[in-house]
């Protein structure tokens, strides 16, 4: 790339669990560490580029019948580097994130990472966005599976929340963020029954009330 100053692209495909996602992150490293300045401590942005993938495999990906760590979107990722080869910055696009399945998963897939990772968060955590287990959310019990091997959701709430740090998503942010994925498991317990007038519905009983009220604070 040095020796011709033409930018080059690496294309990674295959069906899903052929490794794109691995690859891509080997890839990612070793160019991070071709372009990185040895001994420099804090947020550089080489980490920043590694520690994209945390963030957007806790959001992105799912354990799927094929694959535990399934990404469940495309990505172009895009790695800049000055005239003496160094990394000067970093883009990230994303594509097509299948969304319908926060909604709707079958046994033995899982919902996005993201929402058991913030049902195992620390008790404060929890506690603030009125959190319980994963398996007594609509949007996660539908599926038999909760748990992951290999997969330590407390541990990778941490983990992802490190990650965003490092990539600069304060924690304000942060807890915009975790906010919106807690009122999405509230709102899937939400339930309605029928009203008194005609096509008109009700909530159907305290529960679903505590789940509306508490999706409509943490969305404030
Ligand atoms: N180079 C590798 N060495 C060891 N194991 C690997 C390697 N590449 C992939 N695997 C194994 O295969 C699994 C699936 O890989 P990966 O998530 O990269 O697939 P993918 O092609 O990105 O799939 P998807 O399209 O579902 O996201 C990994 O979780 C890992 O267990």
């Amino acid at each position: 790339m040095i020796n011709e100053g033409k930018n080059n692209s690496i294309l990674v495909s295959g069906e899903s669990g052929a490794g794109k996602t691995e690859t891509t992150k080997m890839l990612m490293r070793y160019l991070a560490h071709l372009g990185g300045r040895s001994g420099v401590e804090g947020r550089t942005v080489e980490q920043q580029v590694l520690e994209s993938n945390p963030v957007l495999e806790a959001f992105g990906n799912a354990k799927t019948v094929r694959n535990n760590n399934s990404s469940r979107f495309g990505k172009f990722v895009e790695i800049q580097f000055d005239k003496t080869g160094r990394i000067s910055g970093a883009a990230i696009r994303t594509y097509l994130l299948e969304r319908s399945r926060v909604c709707q998963i079958n046994t033995p897939e899982r919902n996005y990472h993201c929402f058991y990772f913030l049902c195992a968060a620390p008790p404060e955590d929890t506690q603030r966005y009125k959190l319980a287990d994963a398996r007594s959310f609509h949007y996660l019990n539908q599926s038999s599976c909760i748990e992951v091997e290999g997969i330590n959701d407390a541990e990778e709430y941490l983990a992802t929340r490190r990650a965003m740090d490092i990539v600069g998503i304060n924690e304000e942010e942060q807890e915009a963020i975790f906010r919106v994925v807690a009122a999405v498991l509230h709102i899937g317990n939400i339930n309605f029954a029928k009203g008194k007038e005609v096509d008109s519905s009700v909530i159907q009983d305290d529960n679903s009330r505590f789940h509306l009220n508490t999706a409509s604070e943490l969305l404030e």
